[in-house]
């Protein structure tokens, strides 16, 4: 089956963008969610994650994943983000394929992920869509979703990811969620697009 990455810095509008793709009837991973959900709900990873990065991982009243804590340690550290990446993007690979191989009877399905290329993700799928927006308004829009972040933190988030310019020459489709551009008739040319394209497509076209 075709399988479409849609990727994009932080607050460029990826999940927004991916909405419009599920409402198409396509299915969509979601690669932070499925991560926070793998390190939630996988004893040895959770074991793992306890051990690198201390008690402190998880709450100790609700055992529920200190993403505060986390982020505060890894994006402000690189050592400490290139072990977490180690002990989580395995998994959550894993988890993409199961889930990949779950999805019966749709022309294509999307992993949604702002790390593709970083964490070779790109190699699960067959065609990347970057959705793109100038960094100032990836800020503003960040900001306001995340009040717990400051502008350091997003700033630092951005530094740890790939820039457009670099992921733009790799892509196979580029959406502008620039609020000048109007992003469904975009999406909807894409999705023409990958419907053509998705009969050619089987099981082993897929480098994994
Ligand atoms: C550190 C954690 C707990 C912080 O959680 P929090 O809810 O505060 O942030 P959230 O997950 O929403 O991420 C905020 C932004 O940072 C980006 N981001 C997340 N992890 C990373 C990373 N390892 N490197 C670069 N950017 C990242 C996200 O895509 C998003 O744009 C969480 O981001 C995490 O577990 N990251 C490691 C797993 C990972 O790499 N996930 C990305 C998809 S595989
Ligand atoms: N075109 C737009 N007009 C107005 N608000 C927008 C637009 N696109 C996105 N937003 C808002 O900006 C914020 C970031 O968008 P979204 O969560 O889709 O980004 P993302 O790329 O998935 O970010 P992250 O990598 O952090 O998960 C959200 O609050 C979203 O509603």
């Amino acid at each position: 089956m075709l399988k479409v990455g849609v990727t994009g810095g932080i607050g460029s509008g990826k999940s927004l963008v991916c909405r419009l793709f599920a409402l198409l009837g396509i299915p969509v991973y979601d690669s932070d969610f499925r991560a926070k959900w793998v390190m939630q709900h996988q004893p040895e990873l959770q074991q793992e994650l306890r051990a690198a990065f201390g008690q402190e991982a998880f709450d100790a009243t609700t055992g529920l994943l200190n993403r505060a804590y986390l982020a505060q340690l890894v994006f402000h550290n690189p050592e400490q983000l290139i072990l977490l990446n180690s002990l989580v993007h395995p998994q959550v690979k894993q988890d993409f394929i199961d889930w990949a191989a779950a999805q019966q009877n749709v022309p294509y399905l999307i992993k949604e992920a702002a790390l593709m290329y970083e964490t070779e993700a790109h190699k699960q799928v067959n065609q990347m869509v970057l959705v793109t927006a100038p960094e100032p308004l990836r800020l503003k829009r960040t900001l306001q979703r995340d009040p717990h972040r400051t502008i350091a933190d997003i700033q630092a988030i951005m530094h740890k990811q790939l820039s457009d310019e670099e992921k733009i020459k790799r892509v196979d489709f580029v959406i502008t969620n620039d609020e000048q551009q109007l992003v469904i008739p975009q999406v909807l040319v894409i999705h023409q697009q990958l419907l053509a394209l998705a009969p050619t497509y089987k099981p082993e076209n897929v480098n994994f």
